[in-house]
């Protein structure tokens, strides 16, 4: 019985969305699901109790930052992620592959593994399918994810179909590697690209492998949003409906509802975060950039229709003198809302599916968000 199991809940009559539920060692979560990201053991400038508070029940750590920031020994000793960091629900660690393509330079990938630079001390580090296992058994997330190569966007065909190859591969390799399929759950990773047939063959070399479920990787690339849902439109024909589906790295409120139409039941993304921190706000009428001239004098919420910490108490003009001031609580203000903002909005979609009108939800929240202006 593996660690992470799924129950398909309903399908949208007027989509092809999902509700759903996924159940960990440590709780269950609705689906579709936005999981914040908390990087270095923290989701920044977020305390867990917050997290708890604004909702989320999953949040996602990085095992190749975790591994060279503070080690995985030392969060073993601790007792795991979840004790270390103080944090009693959901953890998915990401396995390093995609931090060692996009932070690390004189990488060289071979069948064994990829040999790279620390891209804070320059040493140079080897990280393989057994090492991404072994510390992320170490760090102990409920969910773990199958070392993968995840190519750059555009890539040759050629290039692409030996990179899947390769990747079934490892996932095979993380499979024999894994200490404690009962406590921990590993999902494989589907590459391929824009090519079809690759990620059919991808997704057929490891649906064969039976991992409890799958991410769609090598997107958010850079890829135009077009080429992203058509990518999902078809990959996902050829994955499981009674296993969750995880899009890695998408988190803009569009892509969310999108890739919710197309079957997708896991988001995860820096975005909110990242943007909150230079002072860039998601509101239900667009995003907002509290820190403009314009809201010195604003005494209003940064979103009316919002009924977050930050809403209920902190004004536009209040947190954008924060911002300007480098005053660490306005970061926190903003990324309160932002995460608050992107839950809120699962659950409206979550909603949405129960009604078989989430077609209905994309046009009405696309209009307001102002994502039908030309
Ligand atoms: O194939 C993948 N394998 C393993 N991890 C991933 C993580 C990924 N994260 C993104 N995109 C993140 C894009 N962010 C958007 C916001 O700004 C920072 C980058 N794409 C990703 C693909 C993979």
């Amino acid at each position: 019985m593996s660690a992470v199991t799924y129950e398909l809940i309903k399908t949208c009559k007027q989509t092809g969305a999902r509700l759903g539920k996924v159940h960990t060692p440590h709780g269950s979560f609705e689906t579709p699901v936005f999981m914040p990201v908390g990087t270095l053991a923290t989701v920044k400038t977020m305390s867990p109790e917050e997290i708890t508070e604004i909702g989320s029940k999953i949040i996602l750590s990085n095992t190749y930052h975790l591994w060279l920031r503070p080690g995985e020994d030392i969060i073993r000793e601790a007792g795991g992620l979840h004790k270390f960091m103080n944090w009693d629900g959901s953890i998915l660690t990401d396995s390093g592959g995609f931090q060692v393509f996009s932070l690390s330079d004189l990488r060289n990938i071979e069948e064994k593994g990829v040999h790279f630079r620390n891209h804070i001390s320059g040493e140079k580090l080897f990280l393989s399918p057994e090492k991404a296992m072994q510390i992320q058994n170490a760090l102990g997330s409920d969910i773990m994810m199958a070392f993968d190569e995840c190519p750059p966007y555009p890539a040759e065909h050629k290039y692409m179909k030996d990179s899947v190859e390769r990747t079934s591969r490892w996932a095979e390799r993380c499979l024999k590697a894994h200490e404690r399929p009962e406590d921990q759950g590993l999902f494989g990773i589907i590459q391929g690209g824009e090519y079809e047939e690759l990620r059919k063959q991808s997704a057929k070399d490891l649906t064969s492998l039976d991992f409890p479920g799958y991410a769609i990787g090598g997107l958010s690339v850079g890829e135009p949003k077009d080429v992203m849902n058509r990518v999902l439109d078809f990959t996902t024909h050829w994955l499981p409906d009674n296993k969750p589906r995880y899009l890695m790295g998408v988190g803009s409120p569009d892509s969310l509802i999108d890739g919710s139409i197309r079957g997708i039941d896991m988001f995860d993304c820096v975005l909110p975060t990242r943007i909150a921190r230079n002072g860039t706000c998601m509101t239900s009428n667009g995003r907002l950039v509290v820190r403009n001239a314009k809201f010195a004098r604003d005494f209003s919420p940064l979103d009316p229709n919002c009924n977050c910490h930050t809403c209920k108490n902190y004004s536009r003009a209040y947190i954008r003198h924060l911002i300007k001031a480098d005053e660490t609580f306005g970061l926190r203000l903003t990324t309160y809302h932002n995460l608050y903002f992107l839950v809120k909005l699962m659950e409206q979609v979550r909603e949405a599916i129960k009604a078989d009108r989430l077609g209905d939800f994309r046009e009405e929240f696309f209009e307001q968000y102002g994502f039908n202006k030309p």
